[in-house]
């Protein structure tokens, strides 16, 4: 990245197979609000059909969407399908949502008029992506923005830039207004531009608690700016008798190490009861020994690929050290796996005996485990973050879950599922450090528009019955 290029690295490679010119805040920002009255007046029906269209046009590029999406972050191509079929699910579930969450209704009462609740778009959105889901999520804000009648800037993360491009560039084959939806290559200081302008209405984030933060702090002074922090986790997950050890164990697999790590709702904690203990270790052991990190396009296709860059898998071999030498037992080593490249294997250690458990986001395939002794203890430990974002419970009995389901606080708390892999359908977000309660997917429809309350007469029609002198 320089001042004024952004460069993208294939992870897989090391290559450079993309660059571009960082965007203009202010002629982005003037684009925008020059489209927003003419999005906003069309009717909702209308702004509908383009979405579907949209939905259309990227399943026509459904193979080369999901190829870029592979070559860029480095995720298995299976697994960059699954995002591009999100993408094409996301437009039909944010029209329900829109009308169930949003919808006009009409509510009668003949002495005082009509009394009516409609919602208005906010205006121009900020949308500020993250690389690992590089067009699932920011599109979870796009759309929804889009059938509000907002207009969108979306700022892909400047690791991502090139599925940010082909994701905007899906948005005008379906013939949208250039100025309706607009990709702004930038950093983070692209970013913090778009954030504290005064003609941006909204900003809708997904990425680092680091960065919400900021964002938070910089908006204090503006509370009439709607703002949505979709940020990390410290997921746990919790391990108590179950005799079905394999499912278990693919189950906690599958929380941590999909997507090499790079989830926000990746199990970080794995907590288990003593009895289970050697069992389950042992088994999750054995599966992650078998689990295939490769290239993209690897064949066979690979369970997981590299990490997004060498800085990323430093930092991470370096705090795998950092947890050893504060306490940590290692169970299985985290290593480099191909030289001067990010690929990793699945590490876990066991973090029980440290001193003091760092309560961060180490966003790889890192999983630390803790040994506790009974299920209340486990909760204990489970709740010992600052974050609240995903939660689950394996094994145990329904009044076991009802007292999980009690007493964690996240957004998602599951049972003998994994930690992610959430459903668009329902609202998807965190408490703490996780987020700023306004939960995208489905729920994202309540901050694309706000509500107007009117009540309403065709003609003036009022006494004054109290107060008036004889006249
Ligand atoms: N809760 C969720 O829905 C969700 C989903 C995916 C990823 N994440 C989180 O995202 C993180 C990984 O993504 P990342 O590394 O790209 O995140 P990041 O915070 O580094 O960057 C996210 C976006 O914000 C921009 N940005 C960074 N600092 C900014 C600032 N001060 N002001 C304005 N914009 C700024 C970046 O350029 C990028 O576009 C992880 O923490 C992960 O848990 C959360
Ligand atoms: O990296 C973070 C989220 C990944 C993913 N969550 C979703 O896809 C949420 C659904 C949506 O926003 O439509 C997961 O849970 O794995």
């Amino acid at each position: 990245m320089s001042d004024t290029q952004i460069v993208s690295i294939e992870p897989a490679t090391g290559k450079e197979f993309w660059s571009g010119s960082i965007g203009n805040v202010d002629a982005a920002i003037e684009q925008s609000r020059e489209a927003l009255a003419g999005w906003a007046r069309r009717p909702l029906a209308q702004r509908i059909e383009f979405m579907r269209r949209f939905a259309n046009e990227v399943r026509k590029q459904a193979d080369p969407f999901a190829e870029l999406i592979a070559r860029e972050t480095g995720k298995p191509l299976w697994e960059a399908r699954t995002e591009v079929e999100a993408v094409i699910n996301k437009v039909e579930i944010s029209i329900t949502a829109y009308a169930e969450r949003t919808g006009n209704k009409k509510l009668d009462s003949a002495l005082q008029g009509t009394a009516a609740v409609r919602h208005k778009p906010h205006g121009v959105m900020a949308v500020l992506g993250p690389y690992n889901f590089p067009a699932h999520l920011p599109n979870g804000h796009i759309v929804p923005s889009l059938i509000a009648g907002n207009t969108v800037i979306f700022k892909p993360s400047e690791r991502t830039p090139a599925t940010g491009e082909f994701l905007v560039k899906c948005f005008h084959a379906a013939e949208i207004p250039a100025g309706v939806v607009q990709c702004l290559i930038g950093g983070p200081e692209e970013g913090k531009e778009l954030v504290g302008h005064w003609l941006v209405d909204g900003v809708l984030f997904t990425g680092s608690a680091r960065a919400g933060i900021a964002i938070n702090r910089k908006l204090a002074s503006e509370p009439g700016k709607i703002v949505a922090l979709e940020m990390g986790g410290n997921n746990p997950i919790v391990v108590l008798d179950t005799p079905k050890l394999e499912d278990a164990a693919a189950t906690i697999i599958q929380s941590a190490y999909t997507s090499a790590g790079q989830r926000c709702t990746a199990a970080r904690r794995l907590i288990v009861v003593d009895s289970m203990y050697d069992q389950i270790v042992e088994a999750v052991k054995n599966l992650a020994s078998r689990l295939i990190v490769d290239e993209p396009f690897a064949d066979p296709q690979p369970f997981m690929g590299p990490v997004i860059d060498n800085e990323t898998a430093d930092l991470l071999c370096d705090s795998f050290v950092a947890l050893m030498n504060r306490g940590a037992t290692p169970l299985m080593h985290m290593r480099r796996l191909k030289e001067g490249l990010p690929f990793l294997s699945p590490a876990m250690l066991d973090a029980t005996d440290m001193n003091e458990r760092l309560d961060l986001e180490l966003f790889g395939p890192l999983l630390q485990v803790i040994r506790v002794r009974d299920f209340d203890e486990a909760i204990k430990e489970a709740n010992a973050t600052r974050y609240g974002l995903s939660a689950s419970l394996i094994g145990g009995q329904p009044r076991d879950f009802e007292t999980f389901w009690n007493e964690i606080r996240a957004g998602i708390i599951n049972w003998n599922r994994p930690t992610n892999g959430a459903s668009s359908a329902a609202p998807f977000g965190g408490i703490g450090l996780s987020g700023n309660h306004r939960p995208a997917a489905f729920y994202a429809a309540d901050y694309c528009a706000y509500p107007v309350a009117s009540t309403e007469m065709a003609q003036p029609r009022a006494s004054i019955g109290i107060g008036l002198s004889e006249g």
